[in-house]
Formats: C-alpha cells, sequence, structure tokens
C-alpha cells in the first residue's frame, strides 16, 4: 500500500489503522478493478454517477454544517470553501460525464437515492445534526481521504490514465487540489482531537470507521446496480 498519508498527526494515523482492511476491500473490489483496468461496464459507471451526484448534494451540506459549528473564521472559511468545491469542481466532473452520456443536469439532479445512498447520506447528516465539529471531521473524512488514496494509487497503475473513460475521474481524485484539501481535512482532524478524553476518541472512531464501511459499501452498490425492491 502506497503511503498516501503525508501529513497525519498521531490520532489520524490511528484512523487510518481502524479502517485500512476496509480501504483495502475497497481497492479490491472489481468495481475499482476494473475501473483501473479500464473494462468497467460505462452502464455501472453512469449508475455510479448518478448515485454519486445525488450523495454530493448531502456531502457539500456536511461541510456547510462544518462551517457553521466552527468557532473560527479561517475554519469556517475553509469549510465553505470546501463546500464550494464540491458543488462547484467535484460536481462539475460528473456533470461533464454525464453530458457525454447524454444524461440531462435534471436527470442527474433528480436520481431516485438507493438504499445504500440513503444509509450512507443520512448517516452523515444525523452526525451533522447531534454531533461535535470533531464527529463531524471524522463523519466526513473517510469519503476524501480513501478517494485521495485511490486516485493516487490508480494514477501511479500503470495504463490506467490510458482508458479514455476514465481518466479524467482518476485525474481529479489524484489532483493536488483534492490532495490539499484533504490535507486540510486530516489536519483538521487532529486538531480537533486534540486533549480529548479516550471515550470521545472511541466515538470519533467509530464515525470514522461507519463512514468506511459506507464507502465500501457504495462501490458494492454500484457494481450491482442496486435498486429498491418494491
Ligand atoms: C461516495 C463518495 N465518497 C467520497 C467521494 C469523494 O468526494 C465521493 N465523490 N463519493
Amino acid at each position: 500500500m502506497m503511503n498516501t498519508t503525508t501529513q497525519a498527526g498521531a490520532f489520524s494515523e490511528r484512523l487510518y489503522q481502524s479502517s485500512k482492511e476496509i480501504w483495502e476491500q475497497s481497492h479490491r473490489h472489481p468495481f475499482l478493478e476494473e475501473l483501473k483496468a479500464g473494462t468497467l461496464d460505462p452502464a455501472k459507471f453512469i449508475y455510479y454517477l448518478k448515485q454519486d451526484y445525488v450523495y454530493l448534494i448531502d456531502y457539500a451540506k456536511m461541510f456547510a454544517y462544518g462551517s457553521i459549528k466552527a468557532n473560527d473564521l479561517l475554519t469556517m472559511g475553509k469549510f465553505s470553501e470546501l463546500s464550494h468545491s464540491i458543488l462547484n469542481v467535484e460536481m462539475g466532473l460528473h456533470r461533464l460525464y454525464a453530458e457525454r452520456f447524454g444524461i440531462t443536469r435534471e436527470e442527474l439532479e433528480n436520481t431516485e437515492p438507493s438504499p445504500t445512498t440513503i444509509a450512507y447520506t443520512k448517516y452523515l447528516l444525523d452526525v451533522a445534526a447531534h454531533g461535535t465539529l470533531a464527529e463531524v471531521a471524522a463523519a466526513i473524512l473517510p469519503c476524501m481521504w480513501s478517494y485521495r488514496e485511490i486516485g493516487v494509487l490508480f494514477a501511479a497503475a500503470p495504463g490506467a490514465l490510458d482508458h479514455a473513460l476514465y481518466r479524467d475521474w482518476i485525474l481529479m481524485y489524484s489532483s493536488d487540489e483534492f490532495g490539499e484539501l484533504t490535507d486540510w481535512c486530516i489536519g483538521i482532524m487532529d486538531q480537533l482531537a486534540e486533549g480529548l478524553p479516550e471515550p470521545e476518541l472511541a466515538k470519533i472512531e467509530r464515525h470514522f470507521v461507519m463512514a468506511s464501511k459506507l464507502e465500501y459499501m457504495f462501490w458494492d452498490m454500484a457494481y450491482r446496480e442496486e435498486a429498491w425492491p418494491v
């Protein structure tokens, strides 16, 4: 495993270790193995893109909550910068892909969330409604950090960038800009965890592990093109 934990402090290293095996299972999931090889069925990618678009609407709100819960202007500003970047840069990539596939913006935005998307986003929003800023940071971190890890690993994988279809996706998540935003999230997590009692740290760790499991489930959901049973 390539070390992408460039700025990890003590607590974020503990978080990383807590979910390392879950992340590795994600990396080995056929959705990502095939995306890396360029063989992923575009229908599965389109399904993912649409679910991820509605996921990102709620995910962007998590950073808005981060801004509300922050107590200093620097942190507020950074959380709102992150929210802006999700809505305009990351979701811009989804809109571009949708255009390539002939999917309208309206269709993209009106995607009915699958059971797994609901589970993930509502879990996050529950943490935002009831948790501390440190809990919010822990819940949103696996998303950024695991994608950065995947992006960096895939960008370095021989041939992965040669496949026209998935190249832009890999470039987005391996970009310096995405990496810097991820490092900021890791840094604020370490800062917020400093001096907290162990039961609080354990609760934060549970959010991180839960979000990591939901990340795995998101890949699996897309590969299965999960639908509502009724
Ligand atoms: C489900 C999910 N997790 C993480 C990211 C990265 O922001 C994303 N776009 N979607």
